[in-house]
């Protein structure tokens, strides 16, 4: 996964909504706005929210440094900074409240606010990503769904009904969603890109295989499953 425009720094505007309140331990960032971080660090933040939301469904309400490392695979000192750059520190000889961890990786994330999400393209990729239920967990709210193939207008998938893309001006601009996920082909993407944007969207997830020139004050996460089967291969073989 590759993030281009942004670059993780959310501050560069502060979505609707996001939170202020920290937890109550003594872990008050400086501001409200998450702080700037390395992008392999925020891929980090999110397994060590995953596994603490493992931990905290099986009861585990504490947990120190080396044994959440070891379910990520990090070594206690680098999760100790992560956890540092975002302002929380472990109690000697308790470690971190699992509670605590979740609330601030929540907020840093901008898990801890409710995301409405649009997705533009109910192909096959998109279709997946409409029936997928993991996504509301985390906070992301599956609004509207746009395609212009007319076997798809009309149908409903995962609870949402596909709507024409000629509509999604007159559907989106009283209300703009934060973010939307284009699963179109890559000829179309920047257009519909451009849209969204002057639509007031402010968070793209981009499937397409093409890079999106867009305002810096947009954020673009690129996901691209080829590449990573890419960097998998090169792994593989550096490991034998
Ligand atoms: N990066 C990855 O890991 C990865 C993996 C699979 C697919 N992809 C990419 O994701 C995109 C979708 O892939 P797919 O397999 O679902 O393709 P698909 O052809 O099955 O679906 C694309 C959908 O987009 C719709 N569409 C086309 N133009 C549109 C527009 N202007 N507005 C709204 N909808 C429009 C089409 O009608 C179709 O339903 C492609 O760009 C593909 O290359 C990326």
């Amino acid at each position: 996964m590759t993030a281009d425009h942004a670059n993780f720094d959310p501050s560069s505007k502060a979505p609707a909504g996001r939170p202020g309140d920290c937890p109550s331990d003594g872990t008050r960032s400086t501001d409200d706005r998450p702080p700037q971080l390395p992008r392999p660090a925020v891929g980090r933040l999110s397994l060590y929210f995953r596994e603490l939301h493992r931990l905290k469904e099986s009861g585990t309400s504490t947990i120190n440094s080396r044994q959440l490392g070891q379910l990520v695979n990090v070594s206690a000192a680098v999760l100790r900074r992560d956890l540092s750059a975002i302002g929380t520190t472990g109690r000697r000889g308790v470690g971190y409240s699992v509670d605590t961890l979740i609330q601030r990786i929540g907020e840093v994330l901008g898990s801890s606010q409710n995301w409405e999400v649009v997705l533009i393209g109910v192909g096959s990729l998109g279709d997946a990503l409409l029936r997928y239920r993991g996504f509301s967990r985390l906070g992301f709210e599956l609004t509207a769904a746009f395609d212009i193939d007319s076997s798809r207008i009309g149908t409903t998938i995962g609870g949402i009904k596909v709507r024409h893309a000629q509509e999604m001006e007159s559907a989106l601009k009283d209300r703009p969603p934060n973010l939307a996920i284009l699963a179109i082909p890559a000829e179309t993407a920047a257009e519909v890109a451009n849209q969204l944007v002057a639509l007031g969207v402010s968070g793209l997830l981009n499937f397409a295989p093409v890079t999106l020139k867009l305002s810096p004050r947009v954020a673009v996460v690129n996901v691209d499953l080829a590449s990573e089967l890419q960097r998998l291969a090169f792994a593989v073989q550096s490991v034998q």
